[in-house]
C-alpha cells in the first residue's frame, strides 16, 4: 500500500488536465491505492479505452479520472489514475489494474476520443508545512498508534509495518482509504479534504470513533456472555448450597424449612406491588448470601417482616351512606351538634367527589394525584379544643361512620423527624416511622389516621417533624411517601388524616395552612350530665363489673360531680370520678357493706368519694373570698385546658421599704407585660378624672401578680382585669365577687376585642360567676355560647374601661383602708 505519488504529482500540480471519467459506484480510490477494476463494466471499459486511445498520442501511461458516484451524483473531487496493466482478473473477466495518483478538482465537461465522458480538472497541490510542526508529528504518531491497534487485533502484522514506515502526512491520511469500516461517504469526505493535515485529523477522528464504538460493542458482548456464565454458576452454587444446608439440617436433626427459602416463598406469594416485590426479592437474595449469625441477616429479616406485614393492596370498602354516618356520630357522642354537622359535611363532600371521580377515595388507583387543589373532601380536619372534650373519640367515630379502620398516632413530644419518617436502615435499632407503623396497625391502605396533638410537635437538631408531616398531608406528594427505613414508596393518598390540638396557636404555621379547623370549646354542665349518663356511666359500670340495673346515679348527683368535684372544659375527670365512685360501690358490695341495687343521690357523694374540691367563690364564707380585699379582680382566660377564671392581685409598696416601678410576677409573656404597662399608664393619665389618688403611683412601687404562677400566661385580654385590680387598690373599693371580665385595654381606656369568648363564658359559668364583662366588639361571639349558659349569666358588652370599673367595683365602704400597704 505504499504510494508512489510523489514522482507523479509534483510536475502536474496546479495544472489543468483533460481526462476521461471513470465512475466508481459506491467505492472510493484515494491517491496511493492500487485497485483492480472490472472491464466488463461498460463505463469502466469506455474510460480505459478512451485513456488508451489518448495515450497513443502522447507519452506515458493511459490516464483516467476516478470519480466516486453516490446515488448517481459525482463527488466534486476525483483522483487521477494511471492504467498500470490490462489483463484478466482472478475470476477470468477482463480487468485493469489502476493506481491512484493525485487529487483533481473536477471542472467542466469537454470532448475526447472514445465513448467516455471527458472533463477538465485542476490537479490539486498537497501543501504540507515545512518543517512539520510538532503537533502534526504528534498527530501522525497518534494515527499510527490507533491504526496499529486496530490492525494488530486482526493479525495484519505486515500492514502494521508498512503503515509505521509512512512518513508523509498526506500519504498516511490517504492510507485510510483501505479501512473497511469507513462508509463510502466517509471516504468521499477524506477525498474532498484537500489540506493534508486536515485530512489526517479527519482520518484520525474516524479511526478513533470506530475503535470506541467497537470497544462498547465488545464490552456488551462480553457482558452478555458473562451474564450467561454467571447465571449458570449461580444456579450451580445454589444447588450446592441447598445440598450443604440439607446436610447440615440432617446433622442437627432439624427438619424445618430453610428460612430464606421461606422468605422467598412468602415474598413470591404475597400480594405486593411490583416495585416492592422487586426490592423484597433483592433483600431475600442478600439474606441467602449472608450467614445465619450475621447482624445483617437479622436486619434484613426485620425489614422483610415489616414489608410483608404492610397491607399493600388491602383496602376497606367505604360506607358512603351519609345519614347512616350521621347516625353513628349521634350514637357515639352526645351534643356537639355543630361539630357533627361539620363532619357530616366533610363526609358528604368526600362522597360527592368520589362519585364524580375527583378523588381517590375508595381504592381507585391512579385517579387524582394532586394536580392542584386538595383531594377528596378538602383539607385535613383538625379538631381543636381542651383535653377530654372528645377529640380522639370523635376521630374514632369518623372511622366507624366511614367504615374504615382507625389508628391514632400520638405526636405529643415528637421532636425527631425520624419519628415520622423512620430511621435509615444503617442506623442501629432502626425502625420505620410512625406513619408506616400506623398503616401496618390499620391493616389497610385507606384507614382514618388521627394525628393526635399536632400542637405538641417540636423541632430541634434532629430535623423538623412538622416538615415531614407536611409531606404526609400534602396530596401532591403523599402518594409517593418515602419512609427512610422502608425505602420503597408508600401510597398514602387514600388515607383520611384527621388532627387534634389543644392550642391553636401552637400548631406549626405550615401545618395549620393545610387544616380546616373544627373547634370544640368544652361542655356546659347540662351537656356533661347527659354525656355522663349516656356514655360515661355505661362504660364505667362495665369496667367496674356492675350491671346497669345494680347502680343508678341520680341527675342531681351527676350534676354535683360535674360542677363541684371537677372543674374542666371536657369530661375526663368526670369520667374518673365516676369510675372512683363505682369502684367504691363495687368494693363495698363485695365486703358486704352495701346492698345492691343502689341509687346514688347527691348527698351520698361525700361519704363515697369525699368532699368536693371546687366550691364556687360566691359560696365561700365572705371573709374567705379572694376578692375580700381591694386590689383583687376576677379575670377570664383561655389556657391549654380550656377556659378558666383567674384572679389578678395588685399591691402598692411602702415608699419607705419598696422601690418605685412596676413588678410583674406569675410567668407572664411579653404581651401580658405590655398590657400591665398600659393599664398603669392609663391610670396615671386618667386616674385623676376617676377620683383616684394617682399621686401615690409616683413614689410607690406597683406589683401585679397572677396566682397559679407555675402556668405560663400571655395575651392582652387581661387588660381590663389589671386595670380594675389597680383601680380597686387605689380607690380602696372591693371588686364584686360575682363579676368576671375579659378585654384588652388601650392607652385611652377603650376596651378592644379578644378571643375565646365561648370558652371564657363556659369557665365563668362553671366557677359560679353570674356577671360577665366582655368587649362590645365581641358581642357577635355570644351566638356560639350555649343558651343555657347565657341564660344564667348577666353579660355586659362595654366599649370603655370606665364602664367596667363602674360595674365591677363595690361602692367605697366607710372606714376601709384606702390604700393598703404591700404585704
Ligand atoms: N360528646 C361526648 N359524648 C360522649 N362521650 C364523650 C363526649 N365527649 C367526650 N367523651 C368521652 O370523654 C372521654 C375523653 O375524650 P377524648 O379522650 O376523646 O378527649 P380528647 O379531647 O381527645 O382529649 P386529649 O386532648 O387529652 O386527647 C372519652 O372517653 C370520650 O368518649
Amino acid at each position: 500500500m505504499a504510494a508512489e505519488s510523489g514522482e507523479f504529482r509534483a510536475p502536474e500540480s496546479s495544472a489543468v488536465l483533460t481526462l476521461p471519467v471513470l465512475p466508481l459506484d459506491d467505492e472510493v480510490v484515494l491517491p496511493g491505492m492500487v485497485v483492480p477494476l472490472d472491464l466488463s463494466e461498460g463505463e469502466v471499459r469506455a474510460a480505459v479505452e478512451a485513456a488508451q486511445a489518448a495515450a497513443r498520442e502522447e507519452p506515458g501511461k493511459p490516464r483516467v479520472l476516478l470519480v466516486p458516484r453516490i446515488d448517481g451524483t459525482y463527488a466534486s473531487t476525483g483522483v487521477l489514475g494511471t492504467v498500470e496493466q490490462v489483463g484478466r482478473l482472478s475470476d477470468g473477466d477482463p480487468g485493469a489494474l489502476i493506481r491512484g495518483r493525485g487529487r483533481v478538482r473536477i471542472g467542466s465537461g469537454t470532448t475526447g476520443p472514445g465513448a467516455a465522458l471527458w472533463v477538465e480538472g485542476l490537479a490539486l497541490e498537497e501543501k504540507v508545512p515545512e518543517p512539520l510542526p510538532g503537533a502534526v508529528t504528534e498527530l501522525m504518531k497518534e494515527y499510527k498508534a490507533l491504526a496499529t491497534s486496530w490492525l494488530k487485533d486482526r493479525g495484519a502484522w505486515q500492514v502494521v509495518d508498512r503503515v509505521q514506515q509512512i512518513d508523509e502526512v498526506s500519504q498516511l491520511a490517504d492510507n485510510s482509504g483501505y479501512s473497511p469500516f469507513l462508509s463510502t461517504a466517509q471516504k468521499v469526505e477524506l477525498l474532498e479534504t484537500a489540506d493534508p493535515v486536515e485530512r489526517l485529523k479527519l482520518a484520525t477522528e474516524q479511526l478513533r470513533a470506530h475503535l470506541a464504538e467497537q470497544e462498547v460493542a465488545e464490552s456488551i458482548a462480553k457482558d452478555v456472555q458473562e451474564g450467561v456464565d454467571k447465571q449458570q454458576r449461580e444456579f450451580l452454587l445454589r444447588r450446592q448450597l441447598d445440598a450443604v444446608r440439607k446436610e447440615l439440617r440432617g446433622l442437627n436433626g432439624e427438619g424445618a424449612e430453610d428460612e430464606s427459602d421461606d422468605y422467598r416463598a412468602r415474598v413470591e406469594s404475597a400480594d405486593l406491588p411490583g416495585k416492592v416485590r422487586e426490592a423484597a426479592l433483592k433483600e431475600v437474595e442478600k439474606l441467602e448470601r449472608s450467614s445465619d449469625q450475621s447482624p445483617e441477616g437479622s436486619w434484613i429479616r426485620t425489614w422483610l417482616d415489616t414489608v410483608l406485614e404492610l397491607p399493600w393492596n388491602e383496602r376497606t370498602e367505604d360506607a358512603y351512606d351519609i345519614s347512616g354516618a350521621r347516625a353513628v356520630l349521634d350514637a357515639e357522642h352526645a351534643g356537639l351538634e355543630d361539630v357533627k354537622e361539620r363532619i357530616t359535611e366533610y363526609l358528604a363532600v368526600r362522597k360527592r367527589r368520589a362519585d364524580r371521580g375527583f378523588g381517590v377515595i375508595d381504592g381507585g388507583k391512579g385517579a387524582e394525584t394532586g394536580t392542584g387543589g386538595r383531594r377528596a373532601g378538602g383539607a385535613v380536619l383538625a379538631l381543636v379544643g381542651p383535653p377530654g372534650v372528645g377529640k380522639t373519640s370523635l376521630g374514632e367515630s369518623v372511622a366507624h361512620a366511614m367504615g374504615r379502620s382507625f389508628v391514632r398516632v400520638a405526636l405529643g413530644g415528637v421532636r425527631d423527624e425520624a419519628e415520622i419518617r423512620g430511621h435509615r436502615r444503617t442506623y442501629v435499632g432502626a425502625l420505620p416511622g410512625r406513619i408506616v407503623r400506623a398503616i401496618k396497625e390499620a391493616g389497610s391502605m385507606n384507614p382514618v389516621v388521627l394525628l393526635d396533638e399536632v400542637d405538641k410537635v417540636g423541632s430541634d437538631f434532629r430535623g423538623d417533624p412538622a416538615a415531614a408531616l407536611l409531606e404526609v398531608l400534602d396530596p401532591a406528594q403523599n402518594h409517593t411517601f418515602r419512609d427512610h427505613y422502608l425505602e420503597v414508596e408508600l401510597d398514602l393518598s387514600d388515607v383520611v388524616f384527621l388532627a387534634t390540638a389543644n392550642v391553636l396557636e401552637a400548631i406549626p404555621e405550615a401545618l395549620l395552612d393545610r387544616m380546616e379547623l373544627v373547634r370544640l370549646d368544652g361542655y356546659t354542665e347540662d351537656e356533661k350530665v347527659v354525656i355522663a349518663r349516656d356514655h360515661l356511666l355505661p362504660r364505667q359500670l362495665e369496667r367496674a363489673g356492675l350491671e346497669p340495673s345494680e347502680v343508678e346515679i341520680e341527675e342531681g348527683a351527676l350534676r354535683k360531680l360535674a360542677g363541684e368535684y371537677t372543674r374542666e372544659a371536657g369530661v375526663r375527670n368526670l369520667e374518673r370520678s365516676l369510675s372512683r365512685l363505682l369502684r367504691k360501690i363495687a368494693a363495698q358490695h363485695e365486703l358486704g357493706e352495701r346492698e345492691l341495687p343502689f341509687t346514688v343521690a347527691d348527698a351520698d357523694l361525700r361519704a363515697l368519694i369525699g368532699r368536693p374540691h371546687h366550691v364556687p367563690e360566691s359560696a365561700q364564707d365572705p371573709a374567705e373570698r379572694r376578692t375580700s380585699v381591694p386590689g383583687v379582680a376576677t379575670g377570664l382566660a383561655v389556657t391549654g385546658a380550656g377556659g378558666d377564671v383567674l384572679y389578678v392581685e395588685a399591691s402598692l409598696a411602702d415608699p419607705e421599704t419598696g422601690a418605685a416601678g412596676l413588678t410583674l410576677t406569675g410567668q407572664l409573656g411579653e404581651v401580658m407585660k405590655e398590657s400591665a404597662q398600659i393599664a398603669l399608664s392609663f391610670l396615671r393619665s386618667r386616674g385623676a378624672e376617676l377620683e383616684l389618688p394617682v399621686a401615690d403611683l409616683k413614689e410607690r412601687g406597683v406589683h401585679i401578680h397572677f396566682p397559679a404562677g407555675a402556668v405560663p400566661k400571655d395575651g392582652p385580654s387581661a387588660g381590663v382585669t389589671m386595670t380594675t385590680a389597680l383601680a380597686s387598690l387605689l380607690g380602696g373599693r372591693l371588686v364584686r365577687t360575682d363579676v368576671a371580665m375579659t378585654g384588652e385595654v388601650s392607652l385611652t381606656g377603650r376596651v378592644l376585642p379578644i378571643g375565646g369568648v365561648k370558652q371564657k363564658l363556659l369557665a365563668a359559668h362553671r366557677a359560679g360567676i353570674t356577671t360577665v364583662v366582655i368587649p362590645k366588639r365581641n358581642e357577635a361571639d355570644l351566638d356560639d355560647v350555649p343558651a343555657e349558659v347565657l341564660d344564667k349569666l348577666d353579660v355586659h358588652a362595654v366599649t370603655d374601661v370606665r364602664q367596667v370599673l363602674e360595674l365591677a367595683l363595690e361602692p367605697a365602704t366607710d372606714g376601709a383602708e384606702r390604700i393598703p400597704v404591700a404585704a
